[in-house]
């Protein structure tokens, strides 16, 4: 018998990263008896490897529980959702499978940039907020002022503020209690056509994609054939169930539940998230909204160091792909690194994550060059093109307009710091948005920047003018034009196009003499004075000098010492099979990565 959806909840928690979001997410399935405190590996739910070592939430993992209530056996379907701003649009799905959202605060470090940006996306949503204060049993907890904060930033209501501690167990029979009597049951009919909502999918080696779903109408049953409305892919289903924690086979999901499908679905590629899976024989006629393609924002090149991986660099591509499809990558070729990958992700995390699981599963060194974002080009001919890297940027005659992407970006930080970030935000290309004042020491800033520019080191610098104070968040707004150039690199009048970058006009003169400075301490002097210079088109905006060697290498040896001779001509034959020879210049492969590493 399905659960009526009146004794249905379905509901996430949203937090900033380290508030005790998986702790709390424990104490739901220790208090349902869901598991037991023995089997309980600490925080159940961040099941990860990569996830426990950081400590972040990064996918997002259902629980189904049942709890008595008044008499009454209700099913709670739990949510987590992944906390960081790479993961936005995961987010924002996980909400939209919900009625109701947990709005956990620490009482010590207050109210912080993404519990701010998650809280507006749970009430865009228009999901019931229960807003909660968590580490209550913290001597340094300070409930009051964060109540205010909330309160300020929020326009919660103080009154309805919970307080508990996930570590103890404090205050969570009345944190049930508004779960079942706050949030609403979900809404939806078993007699329409069935209508899923796609929030989430990981591969499995032996049943395929599991696709979560969030059942919003009708049923889903084994042997259903179903549709993604997106896609047009039908498939036949294998298999129905939950998640207890462990996936737990079930006879079928009704309207408002929460769990599972497999269907002998081969690539993720198939399955997207925010996609509607409904009946293939009577379909629905809509399917829900807020689709979005998942677009990777990040760009950098992976090289393997040696050559020779390359294969392996590919297979291990393909096997991350698998699993992650908002991952994004295809062959390239640099003058400098040789053959490689140029890879689009999410965010700055979501690169890292990429790379160390790369690192940890196929064994191969590897090089990233700099990050880069998307840009788009208007050309003359009326055609506007994505670059995703500074080789496809066409020739500056056949541009009309150069738009780069421009996110909102919202800073929380103490009042004393507000001087140095505005700076910091001039300096970045920032404009101006607002800022309030959340208290007489906590203050939020708004900007509008270049993503580029929060993408090099402004979370970094944040940081350290705030003494780890500081939180940011930021959104995606759209693309604006720019005086955007290709800064050129040639090293004695060869062009590198490994070495080429895309920055605005303004700093191009300063980034070029950065480049030049740290290539001239890489080459080696030849019989000849080297000449390093940038470029935009044919002008010169920066130029660097390499003096010529004076003497030959083997002159202070004497005619007579052949084997010091013959010593030194082995070495210098070993340093050349890493050289790259550029014109009659040799380079050698570690000024690519000096200038190409992020610094
Ligand atoms: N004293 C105290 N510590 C807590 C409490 N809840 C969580 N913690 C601690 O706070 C830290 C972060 O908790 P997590 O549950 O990992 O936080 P999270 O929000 O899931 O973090 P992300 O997965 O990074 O989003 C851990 O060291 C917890 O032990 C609490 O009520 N009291």
């Amino acid at each position: 018998m399905p659960t009526p959806t009146f004794q249905i909840r379905n509901f996430c928690i949203i937090a900033h990263i380290d508030h005790g979001k998986s702790t709390l997410a424990d104490q739901f399935l220790l208090k349902t008896g869901t598991l037991q405190e023995r089997e309980m590996r600490e925080q159940a739910l961040d099941s990860m490897d990569l996830e426990r070592e950081r400590g972040i939430t990064i996918r997002m993992h259902p629980v189904t529980l049942y709890y008595t209530y008044g008499g009454r056996e209700y099913e709670l379907n739990l949510i987590d959702t992944p906390g960081h701003v790479d993961f936005h649009y995961e987010v924002s799905r996980s909400l939209a499978a919900c009625e109701g959202a947990i709005l956990l605060v620490d009482a010590f470090q207050g109210v912080q940039a993404q519990t701010v940006a998650n809280a507006f996306l749970a009430m865009e949503a228009n999901l019931k907020i229960i807003p909660v204060l968590n580490k209550i049993d913290l001597p340094q907890a300070r409930p009051e002022h964060v109540i205010a904060e909330m309160e300020q930033a929020l326009l919660i209501d103080p009154a309805e503020v919970l307080r508990v501690s996930a570590k103890t167990g404090l205050g969570m029979d009345e944190l049930m209690a508004a779960v079942i009597e706050r949030i609403p049951p979900p809404q939806g009919s078993v007699e329409q056509p069935l209508r899923a909502l796609v929030y989430n999918s990981h591969f499995d080696t032996y049943k395929g994609v599991v696709v979560y779903v969030r059942i919003m109408d009708g049923q889903l049953r084994v042997g259903q054939k179903v549709r993604f409305m997106r896609t047009g892919r039908e498939f036949v289903v294998t298999e129905v169930g939950r998640f207890r924690p462990g996936m737990t086979r079930c006879e079928e999901l009704s309207a408002g539940e929460v769990g599972y499908f497999t269907a002998n679905i081969k690539t993720l590629e198939y399955v997207n998230i925010g996609d509607t899976v409904t009946d293939a024989l009577c379909p629905a006629a809509e399917p829900l909204p807020g689709y979005k393609e998942p677009k990777p924002m990040v760009f950098s090149g992976l090289y393997p160091v040696n050559n020779d991986d390359f294969e392996d660099l590919r297979e291990a591509l393909a096997r991350l792909k698998l699993n992650d499809s908002s991952f994004t990558y295809q062959p390239e070729v640099s003058d400098g690194l040789g053959f490689g990958f140029r890879c689009g992700f999410l965010g700055m995390l979501h690169r890292e994550i990429i790379q160390q699981r790369l690192e940890r599963e196929c064994d191969i060194e590897l090089v990233q060059t700099a990050p880069n974002v998307t840009y788009e080009i208007l050309k003359r001919d009326g055609t506007v093109v994505t670059v995703h890297g500074p080789q496809d940027v066409p020739d500056a005659g056949q541009i009309q307009e150069f738009r780069e992407p421009i996110v909102r970006v919202s800073f929380l930080l103490p009042a004393e710091n507000i001087g140095a970030i505005m700076q910091l935000c001039t300096d970045r290309r920032g404009t101006f948005v607002r800022t309030e004042y959340l208290s007489p020491k906590r203050v939020m800033l708004v900007y509008e920047m270049p993503l580029a520019e929060v993408i090099y080191d402004l979370y970094d610098k944040l940081k350290s003018i705030t003494h780890g104070y500081g939180t940011m968040d930021y959104e995606f707004i759209g693309f604006r034009a720019a005086d955007l150039v290709k800064l050129d690199i040639l090293v004695h009048g060869n062009r590198v196009d490994a070495l080429s970058v895309i920055v605005h006009r303004s700093q191009a003169e300063r980034r070029g003499r950065a480049i030049l400075k740290k290539l001239r301490d890489q080459i080696d002097r030849h019989l000849f004075e080297v000449a390093l210079q940038a470029a935009i088109g044919s002008r010169i905006v920066a130029r660097e000098n390499i003096a010529p060697l004076r003497k030959n290498v083997t002159a202070k040896c004497y005619g007579g010492d052949i084997t010091r001779k013959r010593k030194l001509w082995a070495k210098q034959a070993e340093g050349k099979k890493r050289l790259k020879q550029i014109g009659k210049v040799e380079v050698p492969q570690e000024a690519f990565l000096a200038v190409l590493e992020q610094e």
